[in-house]
């Protein structure tokens, strides 16, 4: 097994044969537990809960909410994936993959079929990114927001991907992941992959980011997607934008990494990208335990919007889009394509 084959040992969707196994990411990284899903509705309800989350795998794991909707009963399935489809708004992955499960009518066998070149399409497609994205790297610190590894796709992982990638070929010395408030998933999902494999990651908070670029310990960002609009804009966590602005500020490089099925050319900019608003609970109390005064309010969107002109490069496995625009996108997705 090659130095890079460990890395994607973490596996986030277990496809069981009469059952979805996911990996419990609200519990990680002290406890790793698995929540059994046997039908669409309950995958509906992890994603939902961010039992599983990361736009490729909430794409993976509906599409074998289908196959369990079609073991079950066919004739529930086109309620299946509108209960599947309604689970979280913003990454298109998940509308990419039930739309592929969607044509194949009702048959077990094709559906589990598809579902299954799905995931198996992602993990090739995050080890040529990998490749793609260390190519643009020049040694020295990147940055990189929320968790784009194996817990968020089918392995191996996007932004992170290149990170495993540019450091087993020596191109990154240095990983800095933002925690990621209000979920945490750089501090409780990043840091727990990035040490699994033995790269030097060091945490920062999120208020840390341009103090740290301002320092030029970082040379890239290195961020995921959930929805990339055909000119190129990109809505990712929330945090992004400003991480956007502050590399663009200080002479740091802005990479986003994202597979074709996250690229949404139905969607003509950045501003018709609907970006999810979650329980304020997740901001009003940290781990389970309220920190706010009772009474406060809070305002808790996970998503936000880079223009593509803050974005440097666009790695996706049809290959990097430098300088993102709607020009550049159309080189490499069909205008309308979703
Ligand atoms: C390769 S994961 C893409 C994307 O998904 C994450 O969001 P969430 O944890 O809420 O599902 C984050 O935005 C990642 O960058």
């Amino acid at each position: 097994m090659s130095d890079l084959d460990r890395h994607d040992t973490i596996r986030a969707v277990h496809w069981r044969g009469d059952r979805l196994s996911l990996l419990d990411q609200r519990l990680l990284p002290f406890e790793e537990r698995f929540v059994d899903c046997r039908s669409a509705a309950e995958v509906a309800q992890a994603i939902k809960d961010l039992v599983v989350r990361g736009a490729p795998a909430i794409g993976i794991a509906a599409a074998w909410g289908v196959v369990l909707a079609a073991q079950q009963d066919a004739a529930t399935l086109d309620s299946a994936v509108r209960t599947l489809r309604a689970s979280r708004p913003t990454a298109v992955n998940l509308m990419w993959a039930l739309d592929r499960m969607l044509g194949l009518g009702s048959d077990v066998a094709a559906l589990t079929a598809e579902a299954q070149a799905i995931q198996d399409e992602d993990l090739a497609a995050n080890r040529h990114m990998g490749e793609l994205g260390a190519a643009l790297l020049a040694g020295g610190g990147v940055l990189t927001h929320c968790n784009t590894g194996s817990l968020a796709t089918a392995g191996f992982g996007t932004a992170l991907g290149v990170i495993r990638s540019g450091y087993a070929a020596g191109k990154i010395s240095q990983v800095y992941a933002g925690e990621t408030r209000p979920w945490l998933q750089g501090a409780r999902l990043t840091m727990f992959e990035l040490v699994r494999d033995g790269i030097p990651a060091t945490l920062i908070a999120d208020s840390a980011a341009a103090h740290l670029m301002r320092s030029g310990a970082v040379q890239w960002v290195i961020v995921g997607a959930d929805r990339i609009a055909a000119n190129g804009d990109t809505a990712n966590k929330i945090g992004t934008y400003q991480l956007a602005i502050s590399a663009r500020h200080h002479g740091v490089k802005f990479m986003v990494v994202a597979p074709s099925s996250t690229v949404d050319m139905a969607t003509a900019d950045g501003a018709a990208i609907e970006i999810e608003l979650r329980d304020t609970t997740e901001l009003l109390s940290m781990a389970g335990k309220r920190t706010v005064v009772e009474g406060a309010q809070a305002w808790n969107p996970v998503f936000d919007v880079t223009p593509a002109s803050l974005i440097d490069a666009i790695v996706t496995e049809r290959g990097v889009i430098e300088h993102p625009d709607r020009h550049a996108m159309a080189r490499l997705f069909t205008p309308g394509q979703h």
